[in-house]
């Protein structure tokens, strides 16, 4: 039984986590035969979500400054800072500095990419491409950049050169249309996602110190580690210090991380001040003396966001969070996070990534439902994120199959034994896709038909439809999958 089946409605559309209280827990535990360690690691993920969600529903209302940051941090952070006017001076983004800040940016964040398939979906849907399909689908791209932030410019430059490239009347017969359009987006796509700044590298035989920061939870502790431990395998030395002194624990999770990676670490349990932490603990490390208090210094008075690192991109196939962080910072995204592992760690390119974000959207639209696509549903099938690096131990045939006979028992054993997980997960994950595929061919020739509320019941058995939480939840998964081109 899926965690969800053995919630109630009630638990399930409360956003009040006080609801759950122990009792709660241990029946949903107990439904859905888990231990009550899963139930509590669900929670804790969905209270992590719902915050950074909350706070970059406030922050979207304005733009990000100082000012409607008071709104984002919490007021001890905001005090640390130096109040507003130290944060003007954290977010000036024209002073330059030798030393390079990585953001962290959350892939919760941004619903960006979901606006773009929503817009290449609904011109796939369409029989004809005529001025109205193309005006209509860069419409809503327009919208989304701008509504993303994306600088106007930018976006009224975008349009007019899809528009230049796509000259419909000079289009003969027998061009295909739409792969013209879906390549124009792609390149402009990429051109947005490349701020024409190269990245923050590290130099061979000199020292360099980064600073993370992003929102509460994006993931900095756990990125700084898999920032490490990628460089540290690559043979440089890298050392972590922690200088949040904000949030209680967060140099226990530090040293934790890196007495499992094998890296030098520095932090305090008493120093409040965050600079000195700074100072010392680099000066600690790194062993050069002076210079290390000019640098941490400079951190106080100045950002230069040097490099992006957009992370949970496993959790969040639509990925626009990485499009809509460079057009805010004209900072590039050097990697991507896909997991809560140390080694879940991607370097970023752009091709690919635009690649991925419109081949998902392709793949859905032409009916392969394989099982990548399925995992890349993250937030939608939410017992997936329960399986560390699934995806990771799938290899790439298995993945881009519908074909679950496949899947014979070594390979279910491998997987299982590659994300440390029993085989039982492995199979119930299996034994979901199934099922997900399954309603999806269903779906997928009703689409043939018109697709309207009627017909979808006739389509699905009673009991599946139950479990999709009826029409209602159904069209919150079309929604999801095909960016909500079909209307129920
Ligand atoms: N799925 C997934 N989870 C991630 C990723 N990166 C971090 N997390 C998880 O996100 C949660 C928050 O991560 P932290 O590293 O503690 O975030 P933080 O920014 O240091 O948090 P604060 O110090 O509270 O601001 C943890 O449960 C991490 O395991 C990722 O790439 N994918």
């Amino acid at each position: 039984m899926m965690m969800m089946d053995s919630m109630t409605n009630k638990e399930l559309d409360s956003s009040n986590l006080k609801l759950m209280n122990e009792s709660r827990i241990m029946r949903i535990a107990r439904g859905c035969r888990r231990p009550v360690r899963d139930v509590m690691e669900m929670l804790k993920k969905y209270k992590i979500t719902a915050k950074t969600r909350k706070r970059l529903e406030i922050s979207k209302k304005g733009d990000m400054n100082a000012r409607n940051m008071r709104n984002v941090l919490p007021p001890d952070m905001l005090r640390q800072l130096g109040g507003i006017g130290g944060l003007s001076e954290f977010s000036d983004p024209y002073k330059n500095l030798t030393e390079r800040e990585v953001s962290v940016e959350s892939g919760v964040s941004v619903l960006l990419g979901g606006s773009i398939s929503r817009a290449l979906q609904q011109m796939s849907n369409s029989m004809i491409i005529d001025e109205k399909v193309l005006n209509d689908c860069l419409n809503e791209i327009t919208r989304a950049l701008l509504q993303a932030d994306v600088q106007f410019k930018l976006v009224r430059d975008m349009q007019t050169n899809i528009k230049k490239i796509v000259n419909l009347d000079d289009l003969a017969a027998g061009h295909n249309k739409r792969k013209i359009i879906q390549q124009a987006i792609f390149n402009e796509l990429c051109k947005i996602l490349d701020p024409g700044k190269p990245a923050f590298t590290l130099k061979k035989g000199k020292s360099s110190v980064v600073m993370f920061v992003g929102l509460q939870g994006s993931g900095k502790t756990t990125t700084c580690t898999k920032y490490a431990y990628y460089h540290q395998k690559k043979g440089w030395k890298p050392a972590l210090v922690c200088v949040d002194t904000f949030r209680a624990g967060a140099f226990d999770q530090l040293k934790q991380n890196s007495t499992k990676a094998k890296i030098p670490f520095y932090g305090s349990y008493t120093e409040s001040d965050p600079v000195r932490i700074a100072v010392e603990g680099v000066g600690n490390l790194l062993c050069i003396g002076q210079a290390t208090f000019d640098q941490a210094q400079a951190f106080k008075q100045s950002v230069a966001v040097g490099a992006m690192i957009v992370t949970k991109m496993d959790g969040h196939a639509k990925g626009g969070g990485a499009l809509s962080a460079v057009a805010a910072t004209k900072s590039p995204v050097i990697f991507i996070g896909t997991g809560e592992h140390m080694d879940e760690f991607e370097v970023f390119n752009v091709k690919p990534f635009v690649s991925r974000l419109l081949a998902l959207l392709q793949e859905l639209s032409e009916g392969t439902f394989t099982l990548r696509n399925f995992l890349k549903m993250g937030p939608i099938v939410q017992e997936i994120s329960m399986l560390p690096g699934a995806s990771q131990e799938l290899m790439r045939k298995e993945l881009d199959s519908s074909n679950l006979k496949l899947m014979n028992e070594s390979q279910i054993m491998r997987i299982a034994r590659g994300c440390g997980c029993p085989v039982r997960n492995v199979m119930e994950m299996l034994e979901k896709y199934k099922t997900t595929a399954k309603t999806w061919k269903r779906l997928e020739i009703s689409k043939k038909g018109d697709m309207n509320a009627q017909n979808m019941r006739n389509v699905l058995p009673p009991d599946m439809l139950k479990q999709f939480g009826g029409v209602g939840g159904l069209q919150n998964l079309m929604k999801k999958m095909c960016g909500g081109a079909l209307r129920i």
